[in-house]
């Protein structure tokens, strides 16, 4: 049995008390081991992963699984975003956004220069991605079985225009989301293409997801900030950084208490990763008030109002138009 199988045997007991006292009464030391082993929190007991992968998601807050989708499937994917790129197919709900620095330049746009889809869950074939059986058995194991499919986005980080803007600050996503219990929230990010530091892979601060929700706010970025892009206003710049660098296919799931963003790409390259949240179909919407995510529930509030002229609608209300069920039973999401 590997290490990893031995801790998790050894939690298991620690967490049905009443089995272990039987059992260890009579070594002291054995008792007092258990005591120093932390529960499982992150993940469910569903044997959805593998013990070594439970414990690096309990300790870091992701997990990296290679080749999880295949190759046909992502060029399926990247002809999808091609045909809304080239104006071919529109989907309601679906946001075509550009890098700031393009969006405010005096040059006619091209249809390449679009850097992000989101909500994409009107697109049958987009959709696929969130649906696909492999990616939803993993996350299983942190969502239980009711899962919705609750944010989508195909991102397609340009090459940095001068100015940085291709960089996505430091940030969690759980500040955008007005649901919880955090824990039963993940994110599946799949690389479209090879990723690495050049063309901005993701770059995560193992274990924060054990931290808080913190303060998001604007960079205070010269070249400008795209936006929504909020980001953490203030963290510890000597955490230890990860690069992830993927290939083609390989994915990534990640806690949304995770500190993560990306670098600029510096490459001629337009970089295409495709992404999902995921949430458990019991979780409930929180009131924000109060709390630091007022500046977000205002900023999306501001732009329903201007795009789609409906002021009545909640920060609430646009997840709950955009959540699909992938599985089980749509409860209360
Ligand atoms: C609910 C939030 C999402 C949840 C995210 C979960 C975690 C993920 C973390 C993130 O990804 S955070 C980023 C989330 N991004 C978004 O939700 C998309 C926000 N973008 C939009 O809603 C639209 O792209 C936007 C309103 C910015 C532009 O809409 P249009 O496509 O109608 O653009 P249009 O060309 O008409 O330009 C309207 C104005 O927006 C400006 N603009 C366009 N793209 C921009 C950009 N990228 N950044 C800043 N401003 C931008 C543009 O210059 C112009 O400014 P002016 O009014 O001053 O002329
Ligand atoms: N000056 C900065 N202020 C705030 N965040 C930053 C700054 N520079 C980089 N970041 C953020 O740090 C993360 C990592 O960026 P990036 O990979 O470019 O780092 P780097 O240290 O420049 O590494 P590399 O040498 O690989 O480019 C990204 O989320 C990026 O937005
Ligand atoms: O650069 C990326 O692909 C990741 C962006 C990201 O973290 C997000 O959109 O929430
Ligand atoms: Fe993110
Ligand atoms: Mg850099």
């Amino acid at each position: 049995m590997s290490r990893a199988a031995d801790r998790l045997a050894m939690i298991f007991n620690h967490l049905d008390r009443s089995t272990v006292h039987v059992a260890a009464s009579s070594t002291s030391t054995q008792v007092a081991s258990y005591d120093h082993t932390p529960a499982l929190r992150y993940t469910l007991d569903n044997d959805a992963l593998s013990p070594d992968q439970r414990l690096s998601y309990e300790e870091n807050g992701f997990i990296l699984i290679k080749n999880l989708v295949s190759e046909e499937d992502i060029d399926k994917f990247r002809s999808a975003f091609e045909r809304i790129c080239k104006g071919e197919a529109r989907f309601p709900g679906l946001v075509v956004m550009r890098d700031v620095a393009i969006a405010k330049s005096e040059f006619v746009l091209d249809q390449q220069a679009i850097s992000k889809l989101q909500d994409f869950q009107e697109d049958p074939e987009l959709f696929r991605y969130c649906c696909l059986p492999q990616i939803l058995k993993h996350v299983q194991a942190f969502t239980g079985p009711n899962i919705m499919a609750m944010h989508t986005m195909l991102i397609n980080k340009p090459p940095d225009a001068g100015k940085k803007t291709s960089r996505h600050p430091m940030h969690q996503d759980l500040h955008y989301f007005p649901f919880r219990p955090v824990d039963r929230i993940v994110c599946a990010w799949t690389a479209m293409e090879r990723v690495d530091r050049r063309n901005g892979c993701l770059v995560v601060l193992p274990g924060t997801h054990r931290g808080s929700l913190k303060e998001h706010d604007y960079p205070e970025w010269e070249g400008g900030v795209n936006k929504m892009y909020h980001g953490i206003r203030d963290y510890n710049p000597d955490h230890p950084r990860m690069h992830l660098e993927m290939e083609k296919g390989d994915t990534v799931l990640f806690h949304p208490l995770l500190i993560h963003g990306s670098g600029m790409n510096q490459t001629q390259g337009f970089r295409k990763a495709i992404s999902c949240h995921y949430a458990n179909a019991d979780c409930y919407y929180i009131d924000v008030k109060g709390t630091t995510q007022e500046n977000i529930d205002k900023e999306v509030k501001e732009i329903t109002t201007k795009k789609y002229g409906m002021d009545a609608v909640t920060f609430q209300d646009t997840w709950a138009f955009r959540g699909r069920l992938v599985q089980g039973e749509r409860t209360s999401l």
